[in-house]
């Protein structure tokens, strides 16, 4: 006799006829796109404080391994008791035969979930679809019911073009679908078709064996893939299958018991990894107390370690050449999704008081809000993008993140000598992905380490005013040179400063500063971009090194080559007025920054 995978798709195929023959493609299609609107899982996953796990939550009457397991829930109330506990997706299995599931199911999910949020202004938890998706057909039907996300199964699907073909329909209707898989060998077809969310199930759907190991499996193997310097030979391919390994978010499927289960879980992939949720069925609808059960779920995932996977992600590798732009100083929404369009990989708001860029954590909170309703259209992404990435710092990059989110930058809060905590709560208030330290904090401080977000700290170099009126008028063509003896002096005190932020920053950026004044940065004045190449080296590359300080579109690219740095900041460089950008300047900014050869010849 088929195995139980192969019965129940043989079946769902003959289901999908006798669908179609009732409501054609166009017809389901036309409802699909009239739909309700549709979260997006990447988006969603990534806006999910790090230090919480990723709940998916099922509803599943019966399954085929288990029999009947709870057929007399009411999916409205449970899934209420779901989104009440804080589970960010509703899996909800459509199934009629082995899963006692349907679509009426589906949409009875979509309509409980959008009451928890009206009445509660919480974000709406997303609703999957899970089922045995074996036609398009299907991904229609669900985005037409109110799906946000689909199941779609490489055991069945078996093929890179078949699984591409499926994702490429979801993600027409705005649906970033979770792909499942239950060997190496699934993984690699899923990252081939240029999957983002990865279930792994620990059972194998024909033999309903549980691996306990599967998923510390899928996730060393992604870390395997991902990792390491590009090889200069590298085929397109591998450059892609290593940048899709490197962008994958990881969910463990299946057989889990609870808290203390995750735990383990988490221990066996490691602080470091691309685990970040869990899908639970049967445990979840047999437990007394679902709401509590999913809140414990969410928990317990350790704070110290959960920090760690935010910065890790963004150290790994990049799919992008040249250099990274950050559009600093923004105080405006509509310039925030200028630069998202224009393609900057960073937005930076100005979050400490008293400067004229400054913004308050509301109107912070709006503009990174507007970066997270951003999406990138285009299903290409910059994951097709890979072209020359060599063994550069920038590989050490915010790739992970960006891919996550759909390549929408990464929102950073600049401040200036606030303390941890102060940084921490306005970074949580305005929702930014990075703290950048502007001022003299103290490295050595404990909380710094505790901080949920990355930090990018700022390092100054002292400019000589006697220099300054000449190096503003050099700075649209190229930075003064630094005489020999300040040039050592500045690369021997960013040394220091660069050891002593190691521990616990994620990249560093030399701003100028005029000697005198009382603070760096926004002087409109370039340092010699040399010595941010000379920092590089001498730090033996620890960090990856970005510049700011009098960039324009005009001397960004040289900048960028002189200084061989990942990521350029600008403000001044690109505005219309004081507070507004000027947008022609920012993409002319971004272009330029993308086109710099990082590397000498
Ligand atoms: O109930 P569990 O053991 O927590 O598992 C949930 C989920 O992973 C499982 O239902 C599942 C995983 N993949 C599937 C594919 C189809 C149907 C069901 C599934």
């Amino acid at each position: 006799m088929a195995d139980i995978l192969t019965r129940i798709c043989k079946q769902r195929e003959l289901d999908v006829a006798e669908a179609r023959a009732a409501a054609s493609d166009e017809a389901v299609l036309a409802a699909a796109r009239a739909a309700a609107p549709c979260l997006n899982l990447a988006d969603r996953i990534a806006a999910v404080p790090c230090e919480e796990l990723v709940v998916a939550a099922e509803f599943k009457r019966a399954s085929p391994s288990k029999g009947d397991i709870a057929c007399d829930l009411e999916i409205g109330a449970q899934v209420r008791e779901y989104a009440e506990g804080g589970a960010s997706v509703i899996s909800v299995l459509t199934e009629p035969t082995w899963f006692k599931g349907s679509l009426e199911d589906l949409a009875a999910a979509r309509e409980a979930a959008d009451l928890f949020a009206a009445e509660t202004g919480k974000p709406r938890p997303l609703v999957l679809r899970k089922d045995f998706v074996v036609d398009r057909y299907q991904v229609l039907e669900a985005r037409a019911r109110g799906a946000d996300t689909v199941l779609l199964i490489v055991a069945w699907l078996e093929t890179a073009d078949r699984v591409r073909a499926l994702l490429e329909v979801a993600r027409s209707l705005g649906m970033e679908p979770f792909v499942e898989v239950a060997s190496l060998a699934e993984l690699r077809v899923a990252l081939e078709a240029g999957s983002r969310v990865i279930g792994v199930n620990n059972r194998d759907l024909r033999t309903f064996k549980v691996d306990p190991d599967m998923t510390g499996r899928v996730v060393g193997e992604l870390q395997r893939l991902s990792g390491g310097a590009a090889a200069a030979e590298a085929t397109d391919a591998e450059d892609r299958l290593r940048g899709a390994a490197a962008a994958a978010v990881v969910f463990a499927f299946s057989g889990i018991k609870g808290p203390s289960h995750v735990r383990e879980l988490r221990q066996s992939c490691g602080e470091v990894s691309p685990l970040r949720g869990v899908l639970v069925g049967e445990h979840l609808m047999r437990a007394g107390d679902a709401r509590a059960e999913v809140a414990a779920l969410r928990g317990a995932w350790p704070h110290k370690a959960a920090a760690s996977v935010a910065s890790a992600a963004e150290l790994l590798a990049s799919s992008e050449p040249g250099a990274r732009s950050k559009i600093c100083g923004v105080c405006t929404a509509d310039d925030a999704v200028a630069a998202a369009r224009a393609g900057a990989s960073f937005v930076g708001m100005i979050l400490c008081p008293g400067t004229p860029r400054s913004v308050g954590a509301e109107e912070a909170a709006a503009i990174t809000a507007s970066l997270r309703a951003f999406r990138e259209t285009e299903s290409s992404s910059l994951l097709g993008q890979a072209r020359d990435r060599k063994a550069h710092m920038a590989a050490r990059s915010f790739a992970l993140v960006r891919a996550a989110a759909r390549a929408r930058p990464l929102a950073v809060g600049v401040f200036r000598g606030q303390g941890p905590s102060e940084v921490a709560s306005l970074a949580a208030a305005a929702g930014v992905d990075v703290a950048q330290l502007h001022g003299s904090e103290d490295p050595s401080d404990a909380g710094w380490a505790e901080l949920a977000v990355p930090i990018v700290k700022v390092i100054h170099v002292e400019v000589s005013p006697a220099t300054e009126a000449a190096q503003a008028a050099a700075a649209t063509r190229a930075a003064a040179a630094a005489p020999e003896a300040e040039a050592e002096a500045a690369v021997t005190s960013a040394l220091a400063q660069a050891r002593a932020w190691a521990p616990v920053a994620s990249a560093l950026i030399l701003d100028t500063k005029i000697k005198g004044a009382a603070h760096g940065g926004g002087s409109g004045v370039s340092f010699d971009w040399r010595l941010a190449r000379l920092l590089t080296e001498a730090s033996g590359g620890e960090l990856p090194v970005g510049i700011a300080g009098g960039l324009t579109p005009s001397n960004v690219r040289a900048a960028a080559e002189a200084s061989g740095a990942f990521l350029v900041d600008v403000s001044g460089g690109v505005e219309a007025s004081l507070r507004r950008k000027d947008g022609a300047l920012v993409a002319e900014f971004c272009v330029e920054a993308g086109r710099a050869r990082l590397q000498p010849e």
